[in-house]
């Protein structure tokens, strides 16, 4: 959270809201959001294919009319593509150069929260857009703490989407000087 935050007080400033035209320059906040949709993507199994012809994949048979579902959770955390698959690093994603690695257009088949294909979710600019701009958000105008004695539980549950198992509960205090940034 700090380094998102210094990032935020850099590009955006402590006098400022976040606007729409700051999120190409938050790459670190940008890698921020790509690790945590490789370790908790939104919609774990995609949306099920059912091929209109019997085929072969993977030396398996799939009938014509069978429900495919791709979990790509093991994709995800594969120690084939990823090191330490299960640590949060959000500097996996970010290059040598400063820019940052994979998109969401789903040709990475080892990453691909928004799906592949012709199927992908087509609201990847705005899925993509939002949630950078609410995070940016939050985290530029509030700093946020756990209540007293209580430890952040990640565990999730399953289902279509995926959904925190405890709902998060977290106390937000004022981090910019002047109240009219909050009007
Ligand atoms: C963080 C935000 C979002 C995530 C992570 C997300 C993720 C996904 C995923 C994984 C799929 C299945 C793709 C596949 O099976 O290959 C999907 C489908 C879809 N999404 Fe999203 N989505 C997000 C936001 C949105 C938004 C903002 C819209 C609309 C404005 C949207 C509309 C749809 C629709 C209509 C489909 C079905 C596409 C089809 O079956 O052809 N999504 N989304």
């Amino acid at each position: 959270m700090k380094i998102v935050q210094d990032e935020l007080q850099e590009v955006v400033g402590l006098n400022n809201i976040v606007e729409e035209y700051h999120l190409p320059k938050l790459q670190y906040l940008d890698v921020v959001i790509k690790e945590t949709f490789r370790l908790h993507p939104p919609i774990p199994l995609l949306i099920p294919r059912s091929p209109n012809e019997s085929c072969k994949l993977g030396g398996y048979i799939v009938p014509k009319g069978a429900n495919v579902f791709i979990n790509i959770s093991p994709i995800h955390m594969d120690p084939r593509y990823w090191d330490n698959p299960l640590e949060f690093n959000p500097n996996r994603f970010m290059s040598l150069d400063g820019t940052t690695k994979f998109d969401y257009r789903g040709y990475n088949s080892n990453f691909m929260p928004f799906g592949s294909g012709r199927r992908i979710c087509p609201g990847v600019p705005m899925g993509e857009r939002m949630s950078a701009y609410l995070l940016a958000s939050m985290l530029h105008s509030f700093d946020w703490s756990l209540p007293f004695g209580k430890e952040h539980d990640l565990s999730g549950m399953f289902n279509f989407m995926l959904k925190k198992k405890e709902p998060l509960i977290v106390i937000p205090l004022q981090r910019l000087p002047y109240k009219t940034l909050y009007m």
